[in-house]
């Protein structure tokens, strides 16, 4: 089928997008989704054009495709024919849309590889709109100090050295005051992101802490601040993170706290869905039958942590925040 808009065309979560695949894949759906559904991006082409969702809208009333519409946000998500043998871990690289520092690519390597040595947990990184998202924070806001909690083997970390490279080269500074730290609970994560970091000779600009990270926290300094702060760790201690960030005064005044996932697959709309049906849903957007269970998911619930956490954050008078339903959801969180 020929092409008829760019892929980056799909970012937003603000109206509905549609795409359609060569292979009769056509989506009308949140990136969420469509990180799941496009394995393949090269071979869809995509928009948001009035024609396009003339045709989506007409498939869905063939009802050739799964309608996933969450009634809370309007957001409409509709795939046809989505490929069952479709897997994740072969995905080529991301095209970068044009603008974009040419020397920012081989973040798609670190994807890729990352891909290829843990298959297993792939899935969890960052959708590269959202590093993309983190890089432009950080750049914007001219953020130096850099916090991440859950760095998995790095893909996240990488995008927000990048920011601090950026941010000191315009600075006139050769280093960084501080390395990004990057706290990450399992060891070979934390080895794989070391690996490298040599690789690319970043050692200047990322450390790696592996541990706990609320025990991390604990041990940072008093008087250390932050101005951008990602939180991606386990979902069942966002609050403690949060708690634990404000009682240690570790975001600076105008810092940033950016926390991923708050939307968790459209699951967060109801209190407590059944965690079953939603790794249900998870799996067939990923074409499978059902999630294996050797992947744990199941061991904690991350659409009701993620639920308790928008709440519990929404109605705190100390601090401000936006939701931003970029890809999972993206929170931003300042000190009042
Ligand atoms: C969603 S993944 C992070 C993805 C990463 N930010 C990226 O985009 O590539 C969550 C990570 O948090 C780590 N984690 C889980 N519990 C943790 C804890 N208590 N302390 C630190 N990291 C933890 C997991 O091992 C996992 O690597």
């Amino acid at each position: 089928m020929r092409p008829l808009f760019r892929p980056f065309t799909l970012q937003t979560r603000l109206r509905p997008s549609v795409a359609i695949g060569r292979d009769r894949r056509v989506f009308l759906s949140t990136p969420a989704l469509l990180r799941r559904q496009f394995i393949n991006e090269e071979e869809f082409s995509s928009g948001d054009s009035g024609a396009n969702r003339a045709l989506a809208q007409e498939l869905l009333t063939e009802a050739y495709c799964w309608d996933h519409s969450s009634p809370n946000t309007g957001h409409s998500q509709l795939v046809l024919d989505a490929d069952p043998t479709a897997d994740i871990t072969q995905a080529p690289a991301t095209p970068f849309p044009a603008g974009i520092d040419p020397n920012l690519t081989y973040l798609d390597t670190i994807r890729q590889d990352s891909q290829r040595e843990f298959p297993e947990t792939a899935f969890m990184m960052v959708s590269p709109q959202s590093g993309l998202a983190c890089y432009w924070l950080i750049t914007l806001t001219k953020a130096r100090r850099i916090l991440e909690l859950g760095s998995l083997n790095g893909y996240s970390t990488f995008w927000l050295a990048e920011a601090l490279k950026r941010n000191c080269r315009e600075a006139g500074l050769a280093k960084p005051p501080s390395p990004v730290v990057a706290c990450e609970l399992r060891k070979e994560f934390a080895q794989s992101i070391e690996r490298q970091v040599t690789k690319y000779n970043m050692q200047d600009w990322l450390e790696v802490r592996q541990g706990p990270a609320l025990d991390t926290l604990r041990a940072i300094p008093v008087g250390t601040q932050f101005d951008f702060i990602f939180l991606d760790a386990n979902k069942n201690d966002y609050i403690n993170y949060y708690e634990q960030i404000l009682a240690q005064d570790l975001l600076a005044p105008g810092g940033v706290l950016a926390v991923d996932n708050v939307l968790f697959y459209d699951a967060v709309y109801t209190k407590y869905p059944p965690v079953q049906k939603v790794y249900q849903k998870l799996a067939e957007d990923q074409g499978l039958v059902s999630l294996p269970p050797q992947k744990g998911l199941l061991s904690h619930n991350p659409p009701n942590h993620l639920y308790d956490f928008n709440a519990h954050v929404a109605q705190d008078p100390r601090t401000e925040q936006i939701v931003l339903p970029l890809f999972d959801g993206l929170t931003l969180i300042r000190r009042k």
